[in-house]
């Protein structure tokens, strides 16, 4: 199940509770299995009823003194409110109207990021949502079958993170912002709108955040922070553009980091925990929704990042710092820095490597507490 080898589109263990692994895609629908609790402990709390609403699950307190436990999860049939009955193509057409909106257009539906083969367009929103929900398109950019994507942008976009609010006040009244944090925590809420296979590159962001869907399915694979190194990034996104056939002369590395998979439905909410590595491949039309929250206190986040994805302050003064260190080693020889590049990836080890975090839990080892020799290494 803990399958690690790309292009099996294993159903990876999304969240576990209890003694066993649950497999997202398996999960009944209907029913809330179990939740996060972000606000009080990250903990996954014990099966509520059927009836179980999100605010209820996830208000619990927790007295536990075990480590929190920052994990993905899936929360199937989250009551998201009208939106799940009325975001039509026609309805959103209605009430988004013809506000004009960025997208991305592709010839293709797997976007790339590093030869850049998408353009960026803008179209009023109403014919957006009407060309994204076709195969086929009598106005186009590109081509007849070209690919559409909206990530939704704030009224500054330099300045202002996305905000349903008051991007589309009409269709936010539609849709409840899952209460898993509180009110001055609320970082952006942002429209996720593809075209059917429209596949997102791997990336991280910094912020927590939950992906709501609310029409169509879409498939989330993601990645675990501690598998950074085995998928060959690019600042904040992953080189591995075809996760499913990665090319693995380029990228050898790759089957070593561990995938996790899930299928989103109408309804269906996923938390990506801060720097969990995230790749979507939309299987129809499909709208979606994500909300953005700081999850750390607010001086940490770099405050001109309206996207969410800038690294916390600390982390870009670190990573200068680095290159500042790199820079003095070129005054000595190859042999040298050689040398001493390996003691400082020693000590750089030694100094951050978290060893509660190496302990991943296993199927075999659910807490986590076994030795981290004796843990199934991922495939
Ligand atoms: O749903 C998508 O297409 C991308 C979602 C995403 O990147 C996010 O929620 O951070
Ligand atoms: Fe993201």
């Amino acid at each position: 199940m803990l399958n690690g080898a790309p292009g099996k589109s294993s159903c990876a263990d999304i969240y576990r509770r209890g003694q066993g692994c649950f497999c997202a895609r398996h999960l009944p629908r209907g029913e809330i299995k179990s939740a996060v609790c972000v606000r009080e402990c990250n903990k996954i709390h014990p099966h509520q009823s059927a009836a179980a609403d999100l605010e209820s699950v996830c208000t619990r307190t927790c007295n536990s003194s075990s480590t929190a436990q920052r994990r993905p999860a899936v929360l199937r049939a989250v009551r998201l409110g009208p939106c799940l009955e009325k975001w039509t193509v026609e309805y959103l057409g209605q009430k988004g109207g013809d506000k004009e909106v960025k997208i991305h257009v592709s010839t293709v539906p797997q976007m790339d990021f590093l030869h850049k083969n998408f353009a960026y367009k803008t179209l009023p929103f109403n014919e957006f949502v009407k060309r994204a929900s076709e195969r086929k398109h009598s106005d186009f950019f590109l081509c007849e079958d070209e690919s559409y994507y909206l990530r939704s942008l704030g009224e500054d976009v330099r300045r202002e993170p996305a905000d349903l609010s008051k991007q589309f006040p009409d269709l936010a009244e539609d849709f409840n912002i899952p209460q898993f944090f509180a009110a001055d925590q609320f970082f952006s809420s942002v429209f996720r709108i593809s075209s059917c296979g429209l596949q997102l590159w791997t990336h991280y962001d910094v912020m927590d955040n939950l992906l709501a869907q609310v029409t169509g399915m879409k498939r989330v694979v993601l990645y675990s922070p501690q598998d950074a190194l085995h998928l060959y990034l690019s600042g904040d996104k992953s080189e591995v553009l075809d996760i499913d056939s990665p090319d693995l002369k380029r990228f050898p590395e790759f089957v070593k980091a561990k995938r996790y998979e899930c299928v989103l439905e109408p309804g269906d909410l996923l938390f990506i925990p801060a720097l969990w590595f995230h790749n979507t491949l939309a299987l129809q039309f499909g709208v979606g929704v994500n909300v953005f929250w700081r999850h750390l206190p607010a001086d940490s986040y770099d405050k001109k990042d309206p996207y969410g994805n800038k690294d916390p302050v600390a982390a870009s003064r670190a990573l200068q710092a680095l290159e500042r260190a790199l820079h003095t080693l070129d005054e000595l020889p190859a042999d040298y820095r050689d040398f001493y590049g390996r003691r400082m990836i020693q000590r750089i080890q030694k100094r951050t490597y978290s060893d509660s975090l190496t302990r991943t839990a296993t199927r075999e080892d659910p807490d986590g507490t076994l030795p981290s020799s004796q843990l199934t290494k991922p495939g």
